[in-house]
């Protein structure tokens, strides 16, 4: 029997990655807060508040007892971007020379550090790696063929997360760019929201692709700036990821979006869903970066401006269309990269 792999979120995609790992016959334990939830998911075999339909696999064990899937070496961290520092923090010291992958796609507040950057300050000996790619935890979970990315600066453990997470309907690749293909899925998140925007508001395939493309142009020039390799952004966990939340009505930044364009509130749209859309909480960081920075960024200005600076669509959506014109391809040499 093979060692326990510890899953830190009762939510989707910790179900869905607790799922796959126990299919490939690993015992998995996965922790949750909420022990009323933990209970359930033993007994019930499923979770349905938050992956509906699908039953766990039976190598996995649901627990509100975080010590107990602390003592494990590979622990993965799908818990929101809000919660990932403060869950961590009172357990620094066990988790000294723990492999940690973080597949949390967010951004903190005034920090703007990434996910691993966070497990990186607080257990500065642990082996951090990120997880990201166009995953909707319910494909996965549902054994929709699907393609991630394992990134991190230490080899070994890229090829330990392949071998654990790689199935018949899950295929991992490798990366050494852990910042640009952790940035990739933090950022995808906001174009999702304006893509579902678009959707509500009856726009059609031109808009979405040119929405698509001038998203990734935006994406990949302001992650240059940053340091990330602008290759990552033509890979699953940079193009890959935007395709697949810009186009799915499964994303829930994608739902946020349609509800918005839709005229609700964003405070409404935000709670109809009851789950995580990291897009609200990145768009607000980014654009204060992308300023502080002097990023071109065209298309989260506006959906900045939409949502947090009062301007109407027609007027935000009027001077995108009026914006000086510009060179297609021009983002990687406009970064220095050529
Ligand atoms: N769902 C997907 O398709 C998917 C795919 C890839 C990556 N992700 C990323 O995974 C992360 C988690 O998303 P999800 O889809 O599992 O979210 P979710 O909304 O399905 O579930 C969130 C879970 O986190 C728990 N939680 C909230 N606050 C907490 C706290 N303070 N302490 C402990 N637990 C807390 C909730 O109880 C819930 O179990 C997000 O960053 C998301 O971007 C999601
Ligand atoms: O449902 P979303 O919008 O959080 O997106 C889920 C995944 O990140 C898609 O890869």
């Amino acid at each position: 029997m093979s060692k326990p792999i510890a899953v830190l979120g009762g939510g989707s995609f910790g179900t869905a990655v607790a799922n796959l790992l126990a299919s490939n016959n690993h015992p998995v334990i996965q922790w949750m807060r909420d022990e009323q939830q933990a209970q359930t998911m033993q007994v019930e075999r499923k979770n349905p508040k938050y992956l509906q339909g699908v039953p766990l696999q039976d190598g996995v064990q649901p627990t509100s007892e975080i010590a107990e899937a602390l003592a494990c070496e590979l622990i993965f961290v799908a818990l929101p971007s809000t919660a990932l520092r403060q869950v961590l923090t009172p357990y620094a010291e066990q988790l000294a020379g723990k492999g940690l992958i973080s597949t949390t796609k967010g951004i903190e507040a005034d920090s703007f550090l990434l996910m691993s950057q966070i497990i990186e300050q607080i257990v500065p000996k642990a082996r951090v790696g990120v997880l990201s790619g166009p995953n909707l935890a319910k494909e996965v979970a549902a054994g929709a063929l699907t393609a991630t990315v394992i990134a991190s600066e230490d080899q070994a453990l890229c090829q330990q997360v392949q071998e654990v997470l790689h199935g018949s309907t899950f295929r991992v690749y490798a990366s050494s760019d852990r910042y640009g293909v952790e940035l990739g899925g933090a950022l995808k998140n906001v174009y999702a929201i304006i893509a579902g925007m678009a959707a509500a508001l009856g726009m059609g395939e031109n808009t979405r692709s040119m929405l698509i493309t001038r998203a990734l142009a935006e994406m990949t020039r302001f992650a240059v700036r940053l340091g990330a390799s602008p290759m990552t952004f033509l890979g699953l966990a940079g193009v890959g990821d935007l395709i697949v939340t810009c186009t799915s009505p499964k994303s829930r930044n994608y739902q946020v979006g349609y509800a918005l364009g839709e005229g609700r509130s964003l405070e409404e749209a935000v709670q109809r869903l009851g789950e995580v859309a990291e897009g609200v909480n990145t768009l607000k960081v980014l654009k204060a970066k992308a300023d502080e920075l002097e990023v071109y960024m065209p298309l989260v200005s506006a959906l900045h401006a939409i949502l947090f600076e009062g301007q109407t669509l027609t007027k935000v959506i009027g001077s995108l269309m009026s914006g000086e014109p510009k060179t297609d391809v021009d983002f990687i040499t406009v970064a220095g990269f050529s």
